[in-house]
């Protein structure tokens, strides 16, 4: 018990927030650890920014409790506690240089003034821009003014640093550079990082662990990979990745694997990983990433398999997308790695498609998960 405390930097232990008498924020559990770097991760709407004030004391729960290191501060306000904030408005202040802007916080704290100096220096340092102390906050570019105020909240040496979408009002290049620019940051610093946003490719490249939210609820908490590979519903293997679901009828379970019918065929696939075991007559989806859709001769000896005429394709440059309508009426979406010189399909073409059995994973209707949870007393 004692050691998941240590190591746990801040959590949040069955928080509800409601605004007008509905929640925003319903009865969400997390945990994060020091040094990890987590994104929660969700459509507009669905909490994440709210969440991420109450871990900051910008908002207090209705329910549940925050624990920093430990502590409950759940009625701590914001500058009581040792977190600090960016926002995707970084809210330098312009009149100041930028020294000044990093050095602000510590001044008001009367540190003194030798550890002023040598702590802007080592976060100037840190975001590699150690010569930019004199610079006019109003001569910085996008990406320079990020590392800034990324540095102003480093220099204060928060337990937890928590991040607003900082960089979804940057152009394309300069997000991708920044993402990896923050990555590194993290790991250099050893600081425990939690970042909002709604784009899952962000999440992806720069995550230890993703939360995934929709309606106040965290769906899912689990690394990259889990998420990916083993998502908790049918609403989280949709929103991370693309994927093809096929409604479908559980049969039953043997040695860890289910057994379920999709228009009249029985096939082996992945159980779910978490939750209740699928009961038989279940109704679910199947999930099978469009990459784990084989085409032509890759799909000849496959269990699962059946014959589609494409009926469209695009060319991606190392990946061809093609969509398939199968014998049976179904429409499929499978991306395969285009090679030079390689065997590509064109409309009309008649194909033989399949997928590993591994590679079809069962999944719960999220929606009728949902009206399970409504229908549910409080
Ligand atoms: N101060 C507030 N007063 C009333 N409703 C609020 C307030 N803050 C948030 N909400 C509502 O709570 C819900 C969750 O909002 P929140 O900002 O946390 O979502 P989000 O996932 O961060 O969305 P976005 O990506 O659009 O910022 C929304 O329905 C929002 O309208």
């Amino acid at each position: 018990m004692t050691e998941i405390r240590e190591e746990t930097a801040i959590e949040a232990r069955g928080v509800v927030k409601r605004f007008g008498g509905k929640a925003a924020v319903d009865h969400v559990s997390l945990q994060v650890k020091r040094g990890e770097f987590i994104s929660l991760l969700g459509p507009s709407g669905c909490g994440k920014t709210t969440l991420l004030r109450m871990l900051g004391g910008l908002e207090h729960p209705d329910q549940g409790v925050i624990l920093l290191g430990g502590q409950d501060v759940s009625a701590i306000p914001a500058y009581g506690r040792n977190t600090n904030m960016i926002f995707q408005q970084l809210a330098l202040f312009p009149h100041m240089d930028v020294f000044n802007n990093i050095a602000y916080g510590l001044k008001v704290k009367k540190v003194p003034r030798a550890e002023i100096q040598r702590r802007v220096a080592e976060v100037l340092e840190l975001v590699q821009l150690p010569e930019y102390g004199s610079r006019a906050i109003t001569q910085l570019s996008g990406g320079q003014a990020q590392r800034i105020a990324i540095a102003r909240a480093l220099v204060n040496k928060p337990d937890v640093l928590l991040l607003d979408e900082p960089l979804s009002a940057l152009d394309m290049q300069l997000r991708l550079d920044m993402q990896r620019e923050l990555k590194r940051i993290q790991r250099e610093s050893g600081g425990t990082f939690i970042f909002v946003t709604h784009d899952q490719g962000e999440a992806l490249n720069m995550s230890d662990r993703i939360g995934v939210m929709r309606s106040g609820s965290l769906l899912q908490y689990g690394t990259p990979d889990e998420i990916y590979e083993r998502p908790a519903d049918s609403f989280v293997a949709k929103f991370i990745g693309e994927t093809n679901l096929l409604p479908v009828r559980v049969l039953g379970a043997e040695s860890g694997r289910l057994h379920v019918e999709w228009h009249g065929h029985r096939l082996q696939v992945a159980a779910p990983q978490s939750g209740p075991a699928a009961a038989a007559g279940e109704q679910g989806q199947l999930s099978i990433r469009f990459e784990y859709i084989r085409v032509g001769e890759e799909a000849a000896e496959l269990p699962n398999r059946t014959k589609a005429r494409v009926v469209d394709t695009v060319y991606g440059g190392t990946m061809m997308r093609y969509r398939l309508v199968s014998d049976d009426g179904i429409e499929l979406t499978a991306h395969r790695l285009h090679q030079p010189g390689g065997l590509r399909y064109g409309i009309g073409d008649i194909v033989d498609i399949g997928w590993r059995s591994e590679d079809a994973i069962y999944v719960r209707d999220h929606d009728s998960m949902e009206r399970d949870r409504e229908g549910r007393p409080a």
